[in-house]
């Protein structure tokens, strides 16, 4: 059974509070939080003054996905906010080990996002830094866009990389996650399903993670 990362992106921002605690409610296992800052990604969102705000509303885990250039500037701060995981892109950091180091550190663990075009080979000498590696299955940036069918070979490279190395990783996937794939990722070797515009644009958004929480 996957862990359920519901992605705050496509939640009805007027409502936060509440929308945070409908997840309270629902079997999701992370909230997932998209921070963008309009130059890595053509899109801006929030930081940790709303961070900070949600987690006093939620003891569910921090997911937190920053989509921004360099993200090791910051990491103390999204600590401090309230992030349980704190995740880098591959392509917004010239010095991932240290930054990679410097998150678990803090406290955190630390994971690398690969945008959909970054071959998963690519980690091989950082992999046991890794607590979780997020596969972009949507160009970054926006939520409620198509599903990247190449995402799956992509999971199952990374499966056998985590053979190999004997690490034991989290294979997350972010973007276009809905009912008709979730299943096919979880068989494939994912660990955590990210879902936005599925859930929060659903008549019933609890039983909608329930429905991906028991795909498998
Ligand atoms: O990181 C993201 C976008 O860059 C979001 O987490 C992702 O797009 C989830 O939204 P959706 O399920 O609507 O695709
Ligand atoms: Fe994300």
């Amino acid at each position: 059974m996957p862990i359920v990362a519901p992605s705050l992106l496509s939640a009805d921002f007027t409502r936060l509070a509440d929308e945070a605690k409908m997840l309270n409610t629902s079997e999701a296992d992370w909230f997932h939080l998209d921070v963008m800052d309009g130059i890595f990604v053509p899109n801006l969102t929030f930081g940790m003054p709303i961070i900070s705000q949600l987690r006093k509303l939620s003891t569910k885990t921090f997911d937190v996905h920053l989509m921004i250039v360099q993200p090791e500037r910051y990491i103390e701060e999204f600590k401090k906010a309230g992030a349980d995981i704190l995740t880098v892109h591959y392509e917004a950091s010239t010095h991932l080990h240290r930054t990679l180091h410097a998150i678990r550190q803090a406290g955190m663990k630390a994971g690398v996002a690969l945008n959909p075009h970054t071959p998963v080979q690519l980690l091989e000498d950082v992999i046991e830094d890794i607590d979780l590696v997020c596969l972009m299955s949507v160009n970054p940036g926006f939520g409620g866009q198509k599903f990247i069918e190449n995402t799956y070979k992509k999971v199952l490279k990374l499966v056998d990389m985590r053979n190999d190395s004997q690490t034991n990783f989290l294979i997350e996937i972010d973007g276009g996650v809905n009912q008709l794939n979730a299943a096919k990722l979880t068989d494939a070797g994912a660990d955590v399903l990210v879902a936005g515009n599925f859930i929060f644009s659903s008549n019933n958004p609890i039983e909608t993670i329930k429905s991906l929480k028991y795909c498998r």
